[in-house]
């Protein structure tokens, strides 16, 4: 509290300032009274349903000139390092790519594998909620910034992905080739994006796990079927090997590209037929 001959003392002018500043640190300690805040969570800034999968999670928007080290700041908290001397002007064409598939149909690693070149084997751990990496690429000379979302299968969290699905330009729909209730749910799942996704999303499934050939019980011309039944392109992918993995988000990124920036007598792009001239086929061992 301020006396009135501590007011005296410091004039007219810096009185005004002192109280504005009085007002302003008022209103943040209300503000944060009142308000939930967010949770850090050092892998990503948006792992706030790890604390409460009821909770919204909460973004930061990092705004200021080109330069001033928004990117550096985002990998430091990210991966707790600084890439020095990697300045390059951020993308100014970006989209939200999302991954969605039963519970251990491989969706992390499929990210991982596409992010890092990594497979994660070993014991399953399945996601919380929802987690994002972002990954640039070169698409005809023009670089795409995606950023993907990994999403929990498991149904508990499914109220907390949906709430993400009208965000994203682009599906990534998975199965497991040695699962077949996985393959089975995929209509359910195609319902639900169609009931909470944007109506001119890019959706793809994929066959994820052609690996494991010994243990096969969906056929590839299934998958082929199915897909084609809802006219969307498809594949088999490992999330292992990586086979097909960069294709998939090569793909989206083209036909995501070629929507932002169609032009009426610009070249046109098929996302089917392009992953249908480039899909490779497992090595062996498809037809059961
Ligand atoms: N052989 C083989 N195993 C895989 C492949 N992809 C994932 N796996 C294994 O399958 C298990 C589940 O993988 P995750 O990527 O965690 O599955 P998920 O779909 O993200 O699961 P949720 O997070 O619960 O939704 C792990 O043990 C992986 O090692 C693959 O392409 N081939």
């Amino acid at each position: 509290m301020l006396s009135s001959s501590s007011v005296t003392l410091i004039g007219n002018q810096e009185f005004c300032v002192v109280c504005v500043c009085v007002c302003v640190c008022v209103c943040v300690c209300i503000r944060r009274s009142l308000l939930p805040q967010p949770q850090w969570h050092l892998r990503s800034p948006m792992h706030t349903a790890d604390a409460h999968p009821s909770l919204a999670p909460f973004q930061t928007i990092l705004v200021g000139d080109s330069g001033v080290g928004k990117t550096s700041l985002l990998v430091q908290f990210d991966q707790g390092k600084f890439i020095p001397g990697s300045f390059s002007a951020t993308v100014g064409i970006g989209f939200t790519v999302m991954l969605l598939g039963d519970s251990g149909v491989g969706k992390t690693c499929f990210l991982i594998q596409f992010k890092d070149g990594a497979f994660l084997s070993g014991t399953f751990i399945a996601t919380v909620g929802i987690d994002f990496r972002n990954k640039v690429v070169t698409v005809d000379g023009v670089r795409v910034k995606l950023q993907i979302w990994d999403t929990a299968g498991q149904e508990r969290f499914r109220s907390v992905t949906h709430a993400y699905y009208r965000d994203a330009q682009a599906l990534l729909l998975l199965y497991d080739i040695t699962n077949k209730s996985s393959f089975d749910n995929i209509r359910a799942w195609l319902t639900e994006i169609h009931e909470y996704a944007q109506r001119d999303v890019v959706i793809m499934l994929l066959g994820n796990k052609a690996d494991v050939s010994s243990e096969r019980v969906i056929r590839s011309e299934d998958g082929e079927t199915l897909a084609r039944e809802y006219g969307v392109p498809f594949m088999e992918t490992s999330a292992k090997t990586g086979m097909n993995v960069e294709l998939a988000f090569l793909a989206i990124a083209k036909e995501l590209k070629y929507r932002a920036l169609w032009q009426p007598d610009g070249p046109s792009f098929q996302i089917r037929d392009f992953v249908e001239s480039q899909k490779k086929r497992p090595s062996c061992c498809s037809v059961l």
